[in-house]
């Protein structure tokens, strides 16, 4: 049994703190927001963000992040704007030897960096493991057969990690490529807000498997210029993820995308989800990365100007439109120079 402080109390940091607590760990789960606290007291269950999925009374509830200070374990599960700030609440309250896991999905939007760069900074004294993978918080509540990945430089803390989440419905790989895994999570929500606008379009299953797959080559692109491993993005936390996030009723991002493709602004379509839609400005950052890494991201580029406001139709005539290439471009030009 492990002490575990999850910080945030949405809909993943509720399915993370009930299905630790079933499996026989201490779990508090932290709100920065009193109300959201007490709303959860008063009802058992977080009505807004995760309706259904009761909350047992022994889960320890609280507001003050100081408790942190027993805890073997602290997860992060704020959306990536609140990270650093979380991070930085939270740096004062660690034990020595805790291990702090983000689960937030993204970039901080003004720096473009990835979130387990942006908790570093704020905490430089302790390890900090990433998960990720295709595990929606409806499921993993549910005790729906998941696999996710515990990444981090140092496998004896990815490890910890791995054993304290590993149960019967939940399988966890470590992975030391914390680049790839991190750009994996964070990029395919761009790619699951565009496969639902292709939803929203009313487009075919042919043009959902071209964002799936034109999607993946350009996260690799990025991945690869900024030294993330290929294998990783045919892996759990590339393609994985990709799978679940386009395909599935769950998807928050899929779900603001069907809500652009159908003429919805896209800033209502957030408003209108009312849970963390993070492929929005997780587009912008990657926009700004593939400009500094000199790697083309077509798909990324067209929802940057449909969020500006470009219509859906006039993105994708442009995306068809594009000039003629290779399939695999940057191989094929390599092979010439040999
Ligand atoms: N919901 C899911 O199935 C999964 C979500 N994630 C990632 O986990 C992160 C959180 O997502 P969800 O739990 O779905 O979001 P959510 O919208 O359900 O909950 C967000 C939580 O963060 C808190 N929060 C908001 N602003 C805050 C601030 N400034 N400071 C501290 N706390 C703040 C909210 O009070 C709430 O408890 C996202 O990055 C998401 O991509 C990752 C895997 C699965
Ligand atoms: O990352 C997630 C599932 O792995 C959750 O994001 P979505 O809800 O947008 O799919």
């Amino acid at each position: 049994m492990a002490r575990i402080m999850v910080l945030g109390s949405g809909g993943f940091g509720i399915s993370l703190s009930v299905m630790l607590h079933k499996y026989g760990h201490d779990v508090t789960m932290w709100s920065k927001f009193p109300q959201e606290i007490e709303s959860i007291r008063k009802f058992g269950e977080n009505k807004k963000l995760l309706p259904g999925v009761a909350i047992d009374a022994s889960i320890n509830l609280t507001t003050d992040i100081a408790e942190a200070e027993t805890a073997e374990l602290v997860i992060l599960a704020v959306p990536s704007f609140a990270v650093r700030e979380t991070a930085k609440a939270v740096a004062s309250h660690l034990a020595p030897n805790a291990i702090v896991a983000n689960v937030a999905k993204g970039f901080e939007e003004s720096t473009h960096l990835r979130l387990s760069e942006v908790i570093a900074q704020e905490i430089p004294t302790h390890d900090v493991v990433v998960l990720s993978g295709p595990s929606h918080a409806e499921e993993i509540a549910r005790n729906v057969p998941t696999t996710i990945v515990a990444a981090c430089k140092h496998r004896e803390s990815a490890e910890f990690v791995q054993d304290i989440l590993m149960n019967t419905n939940l399988r966890v790989y470590v992975n030391d490529d914390m680049t790839g895994v991190e750009l994996g999570g964070a990029l395919k929500n761009i790619i699951a807000v565009c496969a639902g606008i292709a939803d929203g379009m009313e487009l075919g299953d042919n043009t959902k498997a071209a964002l799936m797959t034109r999607g993946l080559a350009e996260i690799a692109r990025l991945g690869l210029a900024m030294g993330a491993e290929s294998e990783t993005f045919t892996g759990l936390t590339g393609m994985g993820d990709l799978i679940v996030t386009c395909t599935s009723m769950h998807s928050r991002n899929r779900r603001c995308g069907i809500l652009i493709g159908q003429g919805i602004p896209a800033d209502e379509a957030v408003k209108r989800v009312g849970m963390t839609v993070e492929g929005c400005s997780a587009a912008r950052a990657a926009l700004a990365l593939s400009r500094e890494y000199q790697v083309e991201m077509p798909i990324t580029e067209q929802l940057c100007a449909v969020l500006d406001g470009k219509p859906v139709g006039t993105a994708l005539a442009e995306l068809m439109g594009r000039p003629r290439r290779h399939e695999n471009e940057e191989i094929w030009m390599k092979e010439q120079t040999k």
